[in-house]
Protein backbone atom coordinates (compact mmCIF):
# COMPACT_ATOMS: atom_id res chain seq x y z
CA UNK A 1 0.00 0.00 0.00
CA UNK A 2 0.96 3.39 -1.23
CA UNK A 3 0.60 6.56 0.17
CA UNK A 4 0.84 9.55 -1.44
CA UNK A 5 0.98 13.36 -1.57
CA UNK A 6 -1.95 15.37 -3.01
CA UNK A 7 -1.69 16.97 -6.70
CA UNK A 8 0.00 14.29 -8.20
CA UNK A 9 -1.51 13.64 -11.96
CA UNK A 10 -3.45 10.41 -12.19
CA UNK A 11 -2.72 7.11 -13.88
CA UNK A 12 -3.20 6.67 -18.09
CA UNK A 13 -6.10 4.01 -17.59
CA UNK A 14 -7.99 6.81 -15.22
CA UNK A 15 -11.14 7.60 -17.80
CA UNK A 16 -11.39 11.08 -18.72
CA UNK A 17 -13.83 12.95 -16.63
CA UNK A 18 -16.78 15.26 -17.60
CA UNK A 19 -17.34 18.79 -15.26
CA UNK A 20 -18.14 17.41 -12.04
CA UNK A 21 -21.38 17.56 -11.39
CA UNK A 22 -23.55 18.00 -8.01
CA UNK A 23 -26.63 16.31 -8.25
CA UNK A 24 -27.04 13.65 -5.33
CA UNK A 25 -29.63 12.07 -7.42
CA UNK A 26 -30.34 12.24 -11.27
CA UNK A 27 -32.44 15.71 -11.50
CA UNK A 28 -31.80 16.25 -7.70
CA UNK A 29 -29.40 18.58 -7.02
CA UNK A 30 -29.77 18.13 -2.79
CA UNK A 31 -31.28 16.04 -0.48
CA UNK A 32 -31.51 17.80 2.95
CA UNK A 33 -32.94 16.03 5.73
CA UNK A 34 -34.24 17.74 8.55
CA UNK A 35 -34.10 16.06 12.17
CA UNK A 36 -35.09 16.21 16.02
CA UNK A 37 -33.70 14.16 18.55
CA UNK A 38 -37.12 14.58 20.41
CA UNK A 39 -40.47 14.67 19.04
CA UNK A 40 -43.14 17.81 18.89
CA UNK A 41 -40.24 20.47 18.44
CA UNK A 42 -41.62 21.72 15.43
CA UNK A 43 -39.61 19.62 12.72
CA UNK A 44 -42.31 19.13 10.24
CA UNK A 45 -43.17 23.03 11.03
CA UNK A 46 -39.95 24.03 10.33
CA UNK A 47 -39.49 21.42 7.03
CA UNK A 48 -42.36 22.89 5.57
CA UNK A 49 -42.00 26.49 6.04
CA UNK A 50 -38.03 26.16 4.93
CA UNK A 51 -39.07 24.68 1.73
CA UNK A 52 -41.69 27.56 0.96
CA UNK A 53 -38.67 30.00 2.40
CA UNK A 54 -36.22 27.86 -0.45
CA UNK A 55 -38.98 27.93 -2.61
CA UNK A 56 -39.30 32.00 -2.35
CA UNK A 57 -35.60 32.37 -3.20
CA UNK A 58 -36.37 30.86 -6.54
CA UNK A 59 -35.68 27.17 -6.08
CA UNK A 60 -37.55 24.48 -7.42
CA UNK A 61 -38.50 22.35 -4.12
CA UNK A 62 -40.01 18.89 -3.56
CA UNK A 63 -40.71 17.82 0.33
CA UNK A 64 -41.06 13.84 1.24
CA UNK A 65 -43.04 13.25 4.78
CA UNK A 66 -40.45 10.39 5.75
CA UNK A 67 -42.36 10.72 8.88
CA UNK A 68 -43.81 7.34 7.78
CA UNK A 69 -45.33 6.42 11.13
CA UNK A 70 -46.69 9.85 11.65
CA UNK A 71 -47.24 11.90 8.64
CA UNK A 72 -48.02 15.64 9.31
CA UNK A 73 -47.26 17.28 6.57
CA UNK A 74 -50.76 16.97 3.77
CA UNK A 75 -52.31 18.55 6.79
CA UNK A 76 -49.77 21.11 7.31
CA UNK A 77 -50.26 22.03 3.33
CA UNK A 78 -53.98 21.52 2.83
CA UNK A 79 -53.13 18.23 0.67
CA UNK A 80 -56.34 15.76 0.54
CA UNK A 81 -55.10 12.52 2.08
CA UNK A 82 -57.91 10.87 0.56
CA UNK A 83 -56.94 10.10 -2.90
CA UNK A 84 -54.26 7.54 -3.63
CA UNK A 85 -51.44 9.49 -5.96
CA UNK A 86 -51.15 8.92 -9.60
CA UNK A 87 -48.47 6.87 -11.20
CA UNK A 88 -46.72 7.17 -14.29
CA UNK A 89 -46.80 4.33 -17.15
CA UNK A 90 -43.31 3.79 -15.61
CA UNK A 91 -45.01 3.39 -12.98
CA UNK A 92 -43.42 6.00 -10.60
CA UNK A 93 -45.97 7.90 -8.53
CA UNK A 94 -46.48 11.75 -9.31
CA UNK A 95 -46.10 14.08 -6.33
CA UNK A 96 -48.96 16.18 -5.22
CA UNK A 97 -48.20 19.94 -5.67
CA UNK A 98 -49.34 22.55 -3.34
CA UNK A 99 -48.28 26.33 -2.68
CA UNK A 100 -45.36 25.14 -5.70
CA UNK A 101 -44.10 22.19 -3.53
CA UNK A 102 -44.20 19.16 -4.84
CA UNK A 103 -44.82 16.71 -1.86
CA UNK A 104 -44.89 12.90 -1.41
CA UNK A 105 -46.47 11.26 2.31
CA UNK A 106 -47.20 8.04 3.46
CA UNK A 107 -50.73 10.02 5.26
CA UNK A 108 -51.07 10.40 0.99
CA UNK A 109 -51.15 6.56 0.51
CA UNK A 110 -53.31 5.53 4.24
CA UNK A 111 -55.53 8.64 4.99
CA UNK A 112 -55.43 10.22 7.70
CA UNK A 113 -56.45 8.14 10.63
CA UNK A 114 -55.15 5.48 9.27
CA UNK A 115 -51.23 4.69 11.22
CA UNK A 116 -49.28 3.07 9.02
CA UNK A 117 -48.29 -0.30 10.31
CA UNK A 118 -44.92 -0.83 9.38
CA UNK A 119 -41.24 -2.88 10.74
CA UNK A 120 -37.92 -1.20 10.91
CA UNK A 121 -36.38 -2.28 6.86
CA UNK A 122 -40.02 -1.74 5.70
CA UNK A 123 -39.57 1.56 6.49
CA UNK A 124 -36.18 1.96 4.81
CA UNK A 125 -38.05 0.95 1.89
CA UNK A 126 -40.81 2.62 1.66
CA UNK A 127 -38.19 5.56 2.41
CA UNK A 128 -36.54 4.86 -0.60
CA UNK A 129 -39.20 4.48 -3.16
CA UNK A 130 -40.36 8.27 -1.76
CA UNK A 131 -37.33 9.06 -3.23
CA UNK A 132 -36.49 6.66 -6.29
CA UNK A 133 -39.60 6.00 -6.79
CA UNK A 134 -41.15 9.05 -7.30
CA UNK A 135 -41.28 11.52 -10.49
CA UNK A 136 -39.68 14.61 -8.99
CA UNK A 137 -38.32 16.08 -12.10
CA UNK A 138 -35.73 18.29 -11.49
CA UNK A 139 -35.39 20.28 -8.34
CA UNK A 140 -32.73 22.13 -6.50
CA UNK A 141 -34.21 20.71 -3.05
CA UNK A 142 -35.07 17.68 -1.96
CA UNK A 143 -36.93 17.66 1.77
CA UNK A 144 -36.97 14.81 3.91
CA UNK A 145 -38.73 15.13 7.04
CA UNK A 146 -37.72 12.50 9.40
CA UNK A 147 -39.26 11.46 12.40
CA UNK A 148 -38.23 12.22 15.84
CA UNK A 149 -35.58 10.20 17.08
CA UNK A 150 -32.62 8.52 16.75
CA UNK A 151 -32.92 4.98 15.66
CA UNK A 152 -33.58 2.53 13.00
CA UNK A 153 -35.03 4.44 10.76
CA UNK A 154 -32.83 7.76 10.67
CA UNK A 155 -29.87 5.77 10.63
CA UNK A 156 -31.21 3.47 7.17
CA UNK A 157 -32.08 6.81 5.90
CA UNK A 158 -28.31 8.04 6.34
CA UNK A 159 -26.62 5.50 4.60
CA UNK A 160 -28.87 4.29 1.96
CA UNK A 161 -29.57 7.70 0.43
CA UNK A 162 -26.69 10.28 -0.77
CA UNK A 163 -27.61 13.08 1.53
CA UNK A 164 -26.43 16.41 1.27
CA UNK A 165 -26.54 17.25 5.00
CA UNK A 166 -29.21 16.89 7.70
CA UNK A 167 -30.72 20.27 9.59
CA UNK A 168 -31.19 19.94 13.38
CA UNK A 169 -34.40 21.23 15.18
CA UNK A 170 -34.28 21.75 18.88
CA UNK A 171 -36.22 23.47 21.44
CA UNK A 172 -34.37 25.72 24.10
CA UNK A 173 -35.43 23.18 26.52
CA UNK A 174 -32.09 21.25 28.16
CA UNK A 175 -33.51 17.98 27.67
CA UNK A 176 -34.69 18.67 24.16
CA UNK A 177 -30.91 20.57 23.16
CA UNK A 178 -29.44 17.04 25.40
CA UNK A 179 -31.52 14.96 22.81
CA UNK A 180 -30.65 16.93 19.76
CA UNK A 181 -27.36 16.65 20.50
CA UNK A 182 -27.35 12.75 20.44
CA UNK A 183 -28.67 13.08 17.31
CA UNK A 184 -26.46 15.12 15.71
CA UNK A 185 -23.57 12.81 17.00
CA UNK A 186 -25.71 9.91 15.04
CA UNK A 187 -25.62 11.81 12.01
CA UNK A 188 -22.07 12.36 12.26
CA UNK A 189 -21.09 8.88 13.03
CA UNK A 190 -22.55 7.94 9.49
CA UNK A 191 -20.64 10.97 7.87
CA UNK A 192 -23.94 13.43 7.16
CA UNK A 193 -22.66 16.77 7.37
CA UNK A 194 -24.66 18.65 9.44
CA UNK A 195 -26.02 21.64 7.60
CA UNK A 196 -26.81 23.75 11.13
CA UNK A 197 -29.04 23.75 13.83
CA UNK A 198 -32.40 25.58 13.95
CA UNK A 199 -33.58 26.77 17.19
CA UNK A 200 -37.84 26.59 17.66
CA UNK A 201 -40.17 28.41 19.63
CA UNK A 202 -37.22 30.49 21.59
CA UNK A 203 -39.01 34.03 22.04
CA UNK A 204 -42.82 34.78 22.61
CA UNK A 205 -43.84 38.42 21.78
CA UNK A 206 -46.78 39.15 23.35
CA UNK A 207 -49.21 40.51 21.22
CA UNK A 208 -50.33 42.87 23.88
CA UNK A 209 -47.39 44.87 24.83
CA UNK A 210 -44.85 44.04 22.41
CA UNK A 211 -42.62 42.31 25.16
CA UNK A 212 -40.33 39.20 24.07
CA UNK A 213 -40.06 36.58 26.42
CA UNK A 214 -37.82 33.88 26.59
CA UNK A 215 -40.19 31.20 27.69
CA UNK A 216 -37.37 28.53 28.32
CA UNK A 217 -33.84 29.42 28.60
CA UNK A 218 -32.05 31.98 26.29
CA UNK A 219 -29.01 31.12 24.07
CA UNK A 220 -28.95 27.32 24.36
CA UNK A 221 -28.93 26.78 20.70
CA UNK A 222 -26.42 28.80 20.15
CA UNK A 223 -24.11 27.12 22.82
CA UNK A 224 -24.85 23.87 21.34
CA UNK A 225 -23.69 25.19 18.15
CA UNK A 226 -20.45 26.39 19.05
CA UNK A 227 -19.62 23.44 21.34
CA UNK A 228 -19.90 21.31 18.57
CA UNK A 229 -18.40 22.75 15.90
CA UNK A 230 -21.55 23.18 13.61
CA UNK A 231 -23.30 26.33 12.05
CA UNK A 232 -26.16 27.58 13.73
CA UNK A 233 -28.91 28.82 11.20
CA UNK A 234 -31.07 30.85 13.33
CA UNK A 235 -33.86 30.94 16.06
CA UNK A 236 -37.19 31.07 15.53
CA UNK A 237 -40.16 32.48 17.41
CA UNK A 238 -42.85 31.09 19.28
CA UNK A 239 -45.67 32.09 17.39
CA UNK A 240 -49.39 31.60 17.59
CA UNK A 241 -50.02 32.27 13.68
CA UNK A 242 -47.53 29.30 12.92
CA UNK A 243 -49.82 27.20 15.03
CA UNK A 244 -53.11 28.19 13.35
CA UNK A 245 -51.82 28.62 9.68
CA UNK A 246 -50.50 25.14 10.12
CA UNK A 247 -53.88 23.72 11.21
CA UNK A 248 -55.30 25.39 8.15
CA UNK A 249 -53.05 23.90 5.54
CA UNK A 250 -51.39 27.15 4.94
CA UNK A 251 -47.99 27.95 6.11
CA UNK A 252 -46.93 31.28 7.57
CA UNK A 253 -44.11 31.72 5.02
CA UNK A 254 -46.69 31.02 2.22
CA UNK A 255 -49.81 33.00 4.13
CA UNK A 256 -48.07 35.68 6.02
CA UNK A 257 -44.91 35.84 3.66
CA UNK A 258 -44.24 39.66 5.80
CA UNK A 259 -44.59 38.23 9.44
CA UNK A 260 -41.83 37.98 11.81
CA UNK A 261 -41.57 34.43 11.67
CA UNK A 262 -41.35 34.37 7.51
CA UNK A 263 -38.36 36.68 8.29
CA UNK A 264 -36.48 34.53 10.01
CA UNK A 265 -37.37 31.28 7.58
CA UNK A 266 -35.79 33.22 4.75
CA UNK A 267 -32.54 34.25 7.19
CA UNK A 268 -32.43 30.60 7.55
CA UNK A 269 -32.63 29.50 3.97
CA UNK A 270 -30.38 31.50 3.02
CA UNK A 271 -27.92 30.47 6.03
CA UNK A 272 -28.50 27.10 4.70
CA UNK A 273 -28.19 27.60 0.73
CA UNK A 274 -24.68 29.32 1.74
CA UNK A 275 -23.55 25.93 3.96
CA UNK A 276 -24.83 23.97 1.01
CA UNK A 277 -22.48 26.13 -1.13
CA UNK A 278 -19.49 25.66 1.58
CA UNK A 279 -19.88 21.62 1.66
CA UNK A 280 -18.59 19.14 -0.55
CA UNK A 281 -21.21 17.46 -2.14
CA UNK A 282 -18.96 15.68 -5.54
CA UNK A 283 -19.14 12.36 -5.28
CA UNK A 284 -22.43 10.73 -6.70
CA UNK A 285 -23.98 7.37 -5.96
CA UNK A 286 -21.71 4.66 -7.92
CA UNK A 287 -21.67 1.07 -9.17
CA UNK A 288 -18.16 0.75 -10.34
CA UNK A 289 -17.11 -2.63 -12.02
CA UNK A 290 -13.51 -2.51 -11.68
CA UNK A 291 -12.15 -4.40 -14.88
CA UNK A 292 -13.88 -2.46 -17.55
CA UNK A 293 -14.06 0.74 -15.38
CA UNK A 294 -17.84 1.39 -16.14
CA UNK A 295 -19.40 3.60 -13.93
CA UNK A 296 -16.38 4.64 -12.25
CA UNK A 297 -16.83 8.09 -10.17
CA UNK A 298 -15.44 11.36 -10.31
CA UNK A 299 -11.93 12.44 -9.19
CA UNK A 300 -12.51 16.35 -8.26
CA UNK A 301 -8.87 17.49 -8.02
CA UNK A 302 -10.71 21.06 -8.26
CA UNK A 303 -12.86 20.53 -5.00
CA UNK A 304 -9.31 19.95 -2.59
CA UNK A 305 -8.32 22.30 -0.22
CA UNK A 306 -6.60 22.48 2.68
CA UNK A 307 -8.96 22.80 5.56
CA UNK A 308 -11.49 20.23 3.82
CA UNK A 309 -12.43 16.80 5.69
CA UNK A 310 -9.59 14.18 6.08
CA UNK A 311 -12.53 11.31 5.83
CA UNK A 312 -14.60 12.76 2.43
CA UNK A 313 -13.48 11.54 -0.39
CA UNK A 314 -13.82 13.55 -3.50
CA UNK A 315 -12.47 10.95 -6.12
CA UNK A 316 -11.98 6.92 -6.46
CA UNK A 317 -9.58 5.72 -8.94
CA UNK A 318 -8.64 3.12 -10.73
CA UNK A 319 -4.91 3.94 -11.13
CA UNK A 320 -4.05 0.32 -12.69
CA UNK A 321 -5.45 -2.86 -12.22
CA UNK A 322 -4.19 -3.63 -8.64
CA UNK A 323 -4.08 0.03 -7.29
CA UNK A 324 -7.27 1.90 -6.09
CA UNK A 325 -6.69 5.64 -5.55
CA UNK A 326 -8.57 7.70 -2.93
CA UNK A 327 -8.21 11.62 -3.31
CA UNK A 328 -9.66 13.16 -0.02
CA UNK A 329 -11.14 17.04 0.65
CA UNK A 330 -7.88 17.78 2.50
CA UNK A 331 -5.74 17.23 -0.61
CA UNK A 332 -4.09 14.37 0.52
CA UNK A 333 -4.30 10.98 -1.87
CA UNK A 334 -4.17 7.17 -0.52
CA UNK A 335 -3.12 4.50 -2.98
CA UNK A 336 -4.07 1.11 -2.12
CA UNK A 337 -3.15 -2.10 -3.25
CA UNK A 338 -6.37 -3.66 -4.18
CA UNK A 339 -4.79 -7.26 -1.92
CA UNK A 340 -4.10 -4.84 1.18
CA UNK A 341 -7.55 -3.63 0.86
CA UNK A 342 -9.10 -7.73 0.76
CA UNK A 343 -6.93 -8.63 3.87
CA UNK A 344 -7.96 -5.31 5.82
CA UNK A 345 -11.51 -6.39 5.66
CA UNK A 346 -13.54 -6.15 8.69
CA UNK A 347 -16.64 -7.85 8.09
CA UNK A 348 -17.85 -10.78 10.98
CA UNK A 349 -16.40 -13.50 8.57
CA UNK A 350 -13.33 -11.81 8.57
CA UNK A 351 -12.90 -10.38 12.10
CA UNK A 352 -14.18 -11.77 15.10
CA UNK A 353 -16.77 -9.38 16.44
CA UNK A 354 -16.54 -9.55 20.06
CA UNK A 355 -12.60 -10.32 20.62
CA UNK A 356 -11.53 -8.07 17.69
CA UNK A 357 -9.33 -11.34 16.50
CA UNK A 358 -8.49 -11.81 13.17
CA UNK A 359 -10.23 -14.88 11.76
CA UNK A 360 -8.70 -14.26 8.26
CA UNK A 361 -5.53 -16.08 7.32
CA UNK A 362 -3.67 -13.87 4.63
CA UNK A 363 -2.21 -17.11 3.40
CA UNK A 364 -5.72 -18.30 1.31
CA UNK A 365 -6.06 -14.62 0.07
CA UNK A 366 -4.74 -15.26 -3.75
CA UNK A 367 -2.13 -12.93 -4.92
CA UNK A 368 -4.08 -12.14 -7.77
CA UNK A 369 -7.31 -11.22 -5.95
CA UNK A 370 -9.35 -7.86 -7.26
CA UNK A 371 -12.76 -6.45 -6.66
CA UNK A 372 -15.42 -7.27 -9.31
CA UNK A 373 -17.72 -4.29 -8.26
CA UNK A 374 -17.51 -1.58 -5.78
CA UNK A 375 -20.55 0.11 -4.91
CA UNK A 376 -20.93 3.41 -2.70
CA UNK A 377 -22.98 3.24 0.54
CA UNK A 378 -24.87 6.66 1.36
CA UNK A 379 -22.37 9.26 1.97
CA UNK A 380 -20.04 7.15 4.55
CA UNK A 381 -18.81 3.86 2.53
CA UNK A 382 -17.77 1.62 -0.30
CA UNK A 383 -18.77 -2.29 -0.44
CA UNK A 384 -16.37 -4.60 -2.79
CA UNK A 385 -17.60 -7.58 -3.95
CA UNK A 386 -14.57 -9.52 -4.76
CA UNK A 387 -13.52 -12.21 -7.32
CA UNK A 388 -12.48 -14.41 -4.64
CA UNK A 389 -16.76 -14.61 -4.04
CA UNK A 390 -16.18 -12.74 -0.39
CA UNK A 391 -18.82 -9.58 -0.75
CA UNK A 392 -19.87 -8.77 2.92
CA UNK A 393 -17.05 -6.10 3.98
CA UNK A 394 -18.36 -2.67 4.08
CA UNK A 395 -15.39 0.01 4.46
CA UNK A 396 -16.22 3.42 6.03
CA UNK A 397 -14.36 6.26 4.77
CA UNK A 398 -12.79 6.89 8.23
CA UNK A 399 -11.73 2.89 8.18
CA UNK A 400 -9.97 3.85 4.73
CA UNK A 401 -8.54 6.98 5.67
CA UNK A 402 -6.90 5.33 8.74
CA UNK A 403 -5.90 2.51 6.71
CA UNK A 404 -3.70 4.55 4.53
CA UNK A 405 -2.37 6.24 7.32
CA UNK A 406 -1.12 3.14 9.03
CA UNK A 407 0.20 1.96 6.03
CA UNK A 408 2.28 5.03 5.95
CA UNK A 409 3.34 4.60 9.45
CA UNK A 410 4.35 1.45 7.95
CA UNK A 411 1.63 -0.88 9.89
CA UNK A 412 0.69 -2.79 7.50
CA UNK A 413 1.87 -6.25 6.97
CA UNK A 414 3.29 -7.42 4.29
CA UNK A 415 2.13 -10.79 3.52
N1 LIG B 1 -42.57 28.34 16.30
C1 LIG B 1 -43.70 27.82 16.72
N2 LIG B 1 -44.55 28.53 17.47
C2 LIG B 1 -45.71 27.97 17.93
N3 LIG B 1 -46.08 26.72 17.68
C3 LIG B 1 -45.27 25.98 16.91
C4 LIG B 1 -44.05 26.47 16.40
N4 LIG B 1 -43.47 25.47 15.67
C5 LIG B 1 -44.30 24.42 15.74
N5 LIG B 1 -45.38 24.71 16.47
C6 LIG B 1 -46.53 23.83 16.78
O1 LIG B 1 -46.05 22.72 17.54
C7 LIG B 1 -46.79 21.54 17.22
C8 LIG B 1 -45.81 20.43 16.81
O2 LIG B 1 -45.20 20.81 15.61
P1 LIG B 1 -44.72 19.74 14.53
O3 LIG B 1 -45.81 18.77 14.23
O4 LIG B 1 -44.10 20.50 13.43
O5 LIG B 1 -43.61 19.02 15.40
P2 LIG B 1 -42.74 17.73 15.05
O6 LIG B 1 -41.45 17.91 15.76
O7 LIG B 1 -42.69 17.49 13.60
O8 LIG B 1 -43.63 16.63 15.72
P3 LIG B 1 -43.50 15.04 15.62
O9 LIG B 1 -42.34 14.71 16.49
O10 LIG B 1 -44.81 14.55 16.15
O11 LIG B 1 -43.26 14.67 14.18
C9 LIG B 1 -47.74 21.93 16.12
O12 LIG B 1 -48.99 22.19 16.66
C10 LIG B 1 -47.15 23.21 15.54
O13 LIG B 1 -48.12 24.07 14.97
Amino acid sequence: MQNTDRNQSHAPDASPRSAVSTDKLPGIRHIIAVGSGKGGVGKSTVSVNLALALQRLGSRVGIVDADILGPSIPGMLGIPTCERPATTPEGKMIPAEQHGLKVVSMGMLTGDDEPAVLRGPMVGKYLKMFVDGVQWGSLDYLILDLPPGTGDVQLTLAQSMPLSGVVIVTTPQTVSLKIARRGLRMFEKVQVKILGLVENMRTFTCPHCGENTDIFRHGGGEQMSEELNVPFLGALPLDVDVVTSGDEGLPIVAGQPTSVSSKVYASIATALVEQLHASITVLKPFVWTWDSNDGAPDWAEDAARPAGSQNTPIGLLRRDPRTLSVLWEDGHRDDFDVRDLRLACHCALCVEEMSGRKLLDPKTIRPDVTPQQIVSIGNYAVKFDWNDGHNSGIYSFNNLRALGASAAAGDVENV
